[in-house]
């Protein structure tokens, strides 16, 4: 589990509830995503963990779901919210992967 420094955090990044700036939501981070797998940009971890394929997508996803329950357990509001966070950003990744769009899964909702 990887927590960021206070001072490295991106603006946006909540604390406290208070925000320093332009958040992402689930619909712009997607964007963003598709636009980097399209475009594969050097240095992207996006495109790195495409490449890597579903199972190790899939493996990611189990990890960081249960970083979420021991943060939501044993640590704070605010690290449950990030790894909450890493946990959505890995599953649209495997979104990505497996060519689904926004939609296929807001049609289960
Ligand atoms: N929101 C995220 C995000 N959340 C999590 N991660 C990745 O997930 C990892 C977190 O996993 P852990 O906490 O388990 O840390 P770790 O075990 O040290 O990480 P690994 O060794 O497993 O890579 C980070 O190292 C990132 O690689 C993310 N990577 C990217 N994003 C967003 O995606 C955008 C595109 O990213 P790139 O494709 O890298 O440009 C970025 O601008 C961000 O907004």
């Amino acid at each position: 589990m990887t927590s960021v420094p206070e001072n490295e955090r991106k603006p946006g990044r909540a604390r406290s509830g208070v925000y320093a700036g332009p958040v992402k939501t689930f619909d712009s981070l997607f964007a963003e995503l598709s636009e980097k797998a399209a475009t594969r940009p050097a240095g992207s971890g996006t495109v790195a963990e495409l490449d890597a394929g579903v199972h190790a997508i899939g493996k990611k996803i189990v990890e960081e779901a249960a970083e979420v329950w021991m943060a939501a357990e044993h640590e704070s509001d605010e690290a449950a919210a990030e790894e909450i966070s890493q946990l959505l950003y890995h599953l649209q990744v495997l979104m990505l992967a497996k060519g689904m769009t926004l939609e296929d899964v807001y049609a289960h909702l």
